[in-house]
């Protein structure tokens, strides 16, 4: 393909707004894509591949380009013609561009970006693009399993749905959508792989409930519940619903749902997904200190409790994430998890039961808490099962689930 000047500028402007103003990556591609509504198809791919691709290889362009220690403004022009050069060698099928005569790229050496590229590839934290912390914990916590989960989480991923069973069924969600866009996946009765990516936001199908986007990991915690009929379920962090709204399907508007969160936006935002999915017997509270979890104490036959987590499991999704995550964050998430699984197990009733999820590969924030929370309370609660769903193994992004039983 010919490279037009202005798309090289303006992924240059995308990740000059992500890695110097701290923006996310998928705000600045939607904002940029909106803003220029005369970009063609090919313009637009061009403009989300290239922001996506370099976010995830950040740290490999640096190093290949030389500006391995800049950290301030490395030249995001030089970035991109070091990612043009060695993206033919880096990743299956992409296509070869030839570098234009640019002032922009007059000191940029092919030869060298491409012997440093080679150089690169027997250095795991460069070749695989993370920063050293984040090397270095996967590494002691997942030990040799880090290189294949590594491998797969710079994968991107294509996008999963689900069939909004209120309002229709898998098949019929494939007959309207074109059979031969989309693919089933084996194990998951409501889910839709699409087979090509594309803005299904967009669809009248959409707009309609009858599909929410949800990768096949995530699809796989509601089920996890074990939920009956006619239950009450409370979601204690629920976000803008994406659990929630599967819940609601496997309840078939029997019961009902309590949604809570510290963000009342998140809540607002569930709300109005809630209504388009057409769920009728969900409410929300904003959660207020501890008090508002004491108020509902032995309540709830179900539990979920899918807490704040680093979000290691869905890098395939969030590649900024590697460089805005900091050690630190991660000694307070973990703590804040111990806070929510210590406090808020006591929602459920006598024999109910509770799921921890995680989206993190790290056993830190998944296995050992659950294990923790198992020795604090032996006397009341007991593990039935755990599962994790690995990016490397299964395809899908990094879940861990714990299903435990109130005595
Ligand atoms: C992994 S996200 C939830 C995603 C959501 N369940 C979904 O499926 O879309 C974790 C949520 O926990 C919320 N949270 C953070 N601290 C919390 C706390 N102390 N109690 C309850 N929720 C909390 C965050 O606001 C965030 O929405």
């Amino acid at each position: 393909m010919k490279l037009h000047r202005g798309l090289v500028a303006a992924v240059a402007d995308a990740l000059q707004s992500i890695f110097v103003q701290n923006r996310q990556a998928d705000r600045v591609v939607e904002q940029l894509l909106k803003s220029n509504k005369k970009w063609g198809a090919r313009d637009r791919a061009f403009l989300a591949e290239h922001v996506y691709d370099i976010v995830r290889w950040w740290r490999l362009i640096k190093y290949v380009s030389e500006k391995e220690h800049v950290s301030d403004q490395p030249g995001f022009w030089e970035i991109v013609g070091a990612w043009l050069i060695i993206k033919p060698l880096h990743l299956q099928n992409a296509e070869a561009n030839q570098l234009p005569d640019w002032s922009e790229w007059m000191y940029l050496r092919q030869d060298v970006v491409l012997a440093r590229y080679q150089d690169a590839l027997a250095i795991r934290k460069i070749a695989g693009s993370v920063p050293d912390w984040l090397d270095e914990v996967c590494s002691r916590e997942l030990g040799d399993a880090w290189d294949d989960e590594l491998a797969a989480l710079n994968r991107p991923a294509l996008p999963v749905l689900r069939a909004n069973t209120l309002k229709t069924t898998r098949d019929q969600l494939a007959d309207l959508l074109g059979h031969e866009q989309v693919e089933l996946l084996p194990g998951l009765p409501d889910a839709l792989v699409l087979k090509k990516r594309q803005n299904v936001q967009q669809l009248e199908s959409y707009q309609q409930g009858l599909f929410e986007v949800q990768d096949a990991g995530s699809q796989l915690i509601a089920p996890y519940l074990d939920i009956q009929p006619g239950m009450s379920v409370i979601d204690a962090c629920a976000g803008a619903g994406g659990k929630t709204l599967h819940i609601g399907a496997l309840l078939r508007q029997t019961g009902s749902v309590l949604s809570m969160d510290v963000e009342p936006f998140k809540l607002a935002e569930l709300t109005k997904r809630a209504a388009r999915s057409g769920m009728t017997n969900v409410e929300t509270i904003v959660i207020q200190g501890l008090d508002s979890i004491k108020n509902l104490a032995g309540t709830a036959d179900r539990l979920l409790l899918d807490v704040p987590c680093s979000g290691l499991g869905v890098l395939r999704r969030n590649p900024d994430s590697k460089w805005k995550l900091k050690p630190a964050f991660l000694d307070q998430i973990r703590k804040i998890q111990w806070d929510i699984l210590s406090n808020y197990a006591a929602m459920v009733k006598k024999g109910g039961k509770m799921v921890y999820a995680t989206c993190s590969i790290l056993p830190s924030e998944s296995e050992e808490q659950v294990q923790r929370f198992l020795k604090s309370f032996p006397d009341e609660w007991t593990l039935i099962s755990e599962q994790r769903t690995s990016p490397a193994r299964d395809g899908f992004d990094g879940f861990y689930m714990a299903l435990m039983q109130r005595k």
